[in-house]
């Protein structure tokens, strides 16, 4: 019997599933930065996942690094994200608010001509041209070692809003090149005080963060999503092994609820190694497939999956999954295009 159907127990989350809706950037929010109705069909329609990481959500102004993406520090935008997680319980399901500070990967366009904060002042390589107009990557602002506790109290504060738009618990956004994970990584974090050289100390902001929201939500509502591969946004470590073995370490001290690394499917993966250093609920990310998801959680080496791709293509993947249906064809071309063309418009199963 395949154990991809069966409940799991997260830290305080009970999943109906294994199937986790993977964190989704699709730039759908309304202006202000509020989730607007389209997204209360997007997320309802995805309700049967065993849980429903939301697209990466801004803890501050100074955190937004794309065009139409959604906020959580105002009462405006919890009460729009209220109207999500509500229809999301109607329907049954498990949402949780991944919070989301760029860092470097912003521009003056977004910031009112400020200049995008980061670690060190060092410019990420290249450019997004798919989410943003073609513009080189400028080179951010360090942040002043008094500033950081600042960084941190934008998130309790995002954390305390998660709990008032009515979510189910939150999740740290430590990947994918971004403010948590420039700090994390040395090849972006220069800096020479306590949050910079040694492994722990470039940990820091991460491990504050991280407790910050233990503090509004207990240890068994929060999780934190990794990727020690690095390759976006010219990401880099000279020992990830090293670097993410102690995070991971160092969140399973603290008892959080999860562990989700974006380690796609690759043999040289350190998802086997972060999930032992772990020791609690692990969701591996990235590059499975329904077959490959339950080996690996027949192997052990996943607790659960999270699925993006197929998530935007199929909102009843759970379902397709356990009937071993045939799978909607995503349109990368709509992927962050306004409106539901794309968005709310893949069919669900008709039976
Ligand atoms: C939040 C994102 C991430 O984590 O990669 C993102 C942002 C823009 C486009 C795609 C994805």
């Amino acid at each position: 019997m395949s154990q991809l159907f069966e409940p799991l127990r997260a830290g305080d989350l009970t999943l109906r599933n294994r199937i986790v809706m993977a964190p989704l950037t699709r730039m759908h929010a309304s202006p202000g930065r509020v989730p607007n109705d389209l997204m209360v069909e997007y997320y309802t329609q995805r309700a049967g996942a065993g849980m429903i990481l939301t697209e990466a959500t801004a803890v501050t102004p100074q955190g937004v690094g794309y065009a139409d993406t959604p906020g959580l520090w105002t009462t405006e935008q919890v009460q729009g994200w209220r109207k999500v997680t509500s229809s999301v319980h109607q329907a049954g399901g498990l949402i949780v608010a991944q919070l989301w500070h760029v860092g470097r990967i912003s521009d003056p366009m977004f910031l009112n001509g400020d200049l995008p904060v980061a670690p060190s002042a060092i410019a990420a390589k290249g450019h997004v041209s798919h989410v943003r107009p073609e513009r080189p990557y400028v080179t951010p602002r360090a942040l002043e070692t008094a500033e950081l506790a600042g960084v941190v109290e934008a998130y309790r504060h995002g954390a305390k809003m998660a709990m008032e738009a009515g979510f189910d618990g939150v999740e740290v956004h430590a990947a994918n090149g971004y403010l948590l994970d420039q700090f994390l990584q040395d090849s972006t974090n220069r800096r020479t005080d306590a949050y910079g050289g040694s492994l722990e100390n470039r940990a820091r902001l991460l491990l504050e963060v991280v407790d910050a929201c233990v503090s509004v939500w207990g240890a068994g509502r929060v999780g934190v999503h990794l990727s020690p591969r690095g390759e976006i946004h010219s990401m880099g470590d000279s020992d990830p092994a090293a670097t993410f073995g102690y995070v991971a370490r160092e969140l399973g001290k603290r008892g959080i609820a999860f562990l989700c690394v974006r380690e796609y499917e690759a043999a040289d993966s350190l998802g086997p190694m972060l999930k032992a250093e772990f020791g609690g609920t692990y969701i591996a990310n990235e590059g499975f497939a329904r077959d490959s998801a339950e080996a690996a959680i027949a192997a052990g080496r996943a607790d659960a999956v999270a699925f993006g791709v197929q998530y935007i293509a199929n909102p009843d993947l759970a379902r397709r999954f356990e009937l071993k249906a045939p799978l909607n064809r995503p349109n990368p071309a709509t992927f962050y295009a306004p409106g539901p063309g794309g968005y709310t418009d893949y069919p669900a199963l008709a039976f």
